[in-house]
């Protein structure tokens, strides 16, 4: 049991046991017609160290496998003992055990053996038909964010079910729980908050993180996403509502990648927002202040990485997402030699867009080293992507990354960034400071440079105009356009735009998602260039490896574990990624790529290294599928 709920307990001295409740001598459990709730999980001990317990496939030790056996008996420590049940129904955090819920699904002998006859409707349903009713239920509603919130709900309550709804359907939810609407979410997180989906830690825990970090009720954690909500998506700072994204990002962590959803932590770090219309929002839910910077953000940061290590040990992965250019590069830089540090925006992106031009070469010719690339935007992705490409030409091409960097440009807020400004830009920019005029304007960079890809990163919506698509066309027979800004009020045009004012020419992808487009008959069928392609399957291979470290030699094979599954069919369709509905192989084709190279480079903790590393991911993955308890 938890710190917390055993001084509960003992605070409690009367209490009526409701019959709906029920425990074990080793665990409580709580069971609700919504929601079967476990609680005191008993991974850790006294001293938070771990207990007995099979091994996890990851060698850590997991939670205690319960081979589908629900323990049960009657209670022996007094009706006291239930009123933790009851306080427990009012805990803040997510529903610790909705991940055995199966409402409707639970079987005769289940209701007997549990106590729940009666507390449900006498059908009994199996998970395909709840899921279809579900599937319904959102379609039916409208407005995404009422379809966002319901399926928040559903994940709390039933987890596997929300899970494999997600897993079945992945297509049509992804846009609700991820890009575009999280955003929204994100922006109306105040408005909208339910219930805590992750944790909180902020300025005022600054001493105590470690202590924040035990109160976290699931103990065996593998990976953490988390943001200090600068640079949420391309809507900026949204302070501690950009909790969205850590959830959602998490979500896909095991709906994509099989990372199962008791090792996902999501936290978000609040040292204030910048953000005024937030400030006076009455329904804001972080600090009142304004953003602490310097030595004091470094100070809160420190001992939050600091605190990962001793509480989760060096092989939990934390992925920085969604902080702002000024703070990403430099966490990435200082954490990477001493943690298992990764940034989503800065290499994951990298990985996915390397990987769609290594696929787009297909349909343009040559090898990466004939391209000129132009990028619109030199921050966390448009740098990260950079220097990703000029690795992976650099080792295609034996030549130097420096001459790599030669065909690669960059256009930021103040225009090309070119030898003249090398030193007023910020360092991660100088390596692409090439000697050239002063350039102000993208379509004047575009002349002058004459790209054969155009990647827009600069979060700023309809910048890739008619006149620069239209540029674009005239220097390429097939033009490869990027829209990768999100959410989509942010993207860069639209696949329509793209392909109506490239006469249909155009190799599009965008990082929030389009319809397909009908132009001249023929139907296209936009990309779409998202992290989301990466995160989930590098996630998983470095679990499985028990790698310690991230290296760009990884980033890289996550890239060319993407690019090598776009097959002939996919190319035929004009797409430069396979499409989402695989999205599990996927992953666990990146994940063994990642974690063979985490093996090569004698960097995984995991020994023996398996002799198929792919059938290994996938069996490692996580199920929505229902269990029976006996
Ligand atoms: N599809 C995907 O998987 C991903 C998409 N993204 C999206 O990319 C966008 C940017 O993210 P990120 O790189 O992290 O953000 P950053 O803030 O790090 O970078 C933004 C860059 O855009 C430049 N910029 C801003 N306004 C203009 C303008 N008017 N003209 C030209 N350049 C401009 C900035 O210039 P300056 O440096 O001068 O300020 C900066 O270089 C976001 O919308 C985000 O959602 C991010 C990660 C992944
Ligand atoms: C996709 C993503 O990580 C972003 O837009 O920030
Ligand atoms: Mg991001």
């Amino acid at each position: 049991m938890r710190g917390l709920q055993r001084r509960s307990l003992a605070r409690i001295s009367s209490g009526e046991a409701p019959s709906r409740w029920w425990c074990s001598s080793r665990r409580i459990v709580g069971a609700k017609i919504g929601a079967v709730r476990y609680h005191g999980r008993t991974t850790r001990g006294r001293r938070g160290r771990p207990l007995g317990g099979r091994r996890d496939h990851d060698g850590g030790r997991g939670r205690r496998r319960r081979g589908g056996r629900l323990r049960r008996g009657p209670c022996h420590r007094g009706p006291a003992h239930h009123s933790v049940g009851r306080l427990r129904r009012e805990w803040p955090f997510p529903a610790e055990g909705s991940g055995h819920n199966k409402g409707l699904s639970f079987t005769e002998k289940e209701r007997d053996a549990h106590y729940l006859r009666g507390l449900l409707p006498p059908a009994v349903l199996p998970q395909e038909l709840q899921e279809k009713r579900l599937l319904q239920n959102v379609r039916d509603l409208k407005d995404p964010l009422q379809r966002y919130m319901f399926l928040m709900d559903l994940q709390e309550r039933n987890e596997r079910l929300f899970y494999k709804l997600m897993i079945d359907n992945v297509e049509e939810l992804l846009p609700v729980v991820y890009t575009p609407t999280v955003g929204e979410a994100c922006q109306k997180y105040g408005s909208i908050f339910r219930r805590s989906q992750g944790l909180y830690i902020s300025l005022r825990d600054k001493g105590r993180i470690l202590e924040v970090l035990r109160n976290w009720p699931e103990k065996s954690i593998q990976v953490i996403v988390v943001t200090d909500g600068e640079r949420i998506l391309g809507l900026g700072d949204l302070g501690c509502q950009g909790m969205g994204i850590p959830v959602g990002k998490l979500a896909l962590y095991t709906a994509l990648g099989g990372v199962r959803p008791s090792a996902c932590l999501p936290i978000t770090i609040d040292v204030g927002t910048n953000n005024e219309e937030l400030l006076n929002d009455e329904f804001y839910i972080g600090l009142r202040q304004k953003r602490a910077t310097g030595q004091e953000y470094a100070e809160l940061l420190d001992e939050f990485m600091a605190a990962v290590k001793q509480n989760y040990g060096q092989k939990v992965l934390v992925q920085f997402e969604d902080f702002a250019n000024h703070n990403a590069f430099t966490l990435l830089e200082k954490y990477r030699p001493t943690h298992l540090a990764f940034n989503d925006d800065i290499q994951g992106t990298a990985a996915v867009v390397l990987a769609g031009l290594i696929a787009g070469l297909k349909f343009v010719g040559g090898t990466l080293a004939d391209h000129t690339f132009l990028f619109f935007g030199a921050g966390e992705a448009g740098t990260g992507i950079a220097e990703l490409v000029a690795l992976e030409i650099s080792m295609q091409s034996k030549v130097s990354q420096e001459d790599a960097r030669k065909n690669i440009w960059l256009v930021d807020s103040k225009g090309l960034i070119v030898s003249s400004r090398k030193d007023s830009i910020q360092p991660f920019k100088k390596l692409y400071a090439h000697e050239h005029e002063p350039v102000k304007d993208l379509l004047s960079a575009i002349k002058d440079i004459k790209p054969t890809a155009l990647i827009g990163s600069a979060g700023v919506g309809q910048s890739f105009t008619k006149e620069v698509i239209e540029a674009m066309s005239s220097i390429n027979k097939r033009p490869i356009i990027l829209a990768l800004s999100n959410p989509t009020s942010r993207s860069e045009c639209t696949a329509e735009q793209a392909y109506s004012w490239s006469q249909g020419r155009a190799i599009f992808g965008s990082g929030s998602p389009f319809d397909p487009v009908k132009y001249n008959e023929k139907l296209f069928v936009p990309a779409q260039a998202n992290n989301a392609y990466i995160f989930p399957g590098f996630g998983l291979g470095v679990v499985i490896s028990g790698a310690i470290r991230v290296k760009d030699d990884m980033v890289l094979a996550a890239a060319e574990g993407l690019a090598e599954q776009v097959s002939s069919e996919h190319f035929d369709k004009g797409l430069i990624y396979p499409p989402f509905s695989s999205i599990r192989k996927i992953s666990a084709n990146i994940a063994a790529r990642v974690a063979a190279k985490a093996y090569d480079l004698g960097l995984a903790s995991h020994l023996p290294r398996p002799r198929d590393l792919v059938k290994y991911a996938e069996s490692c993955m996580y199920s929505p599928i229902y269990r029976s308890y006996r």
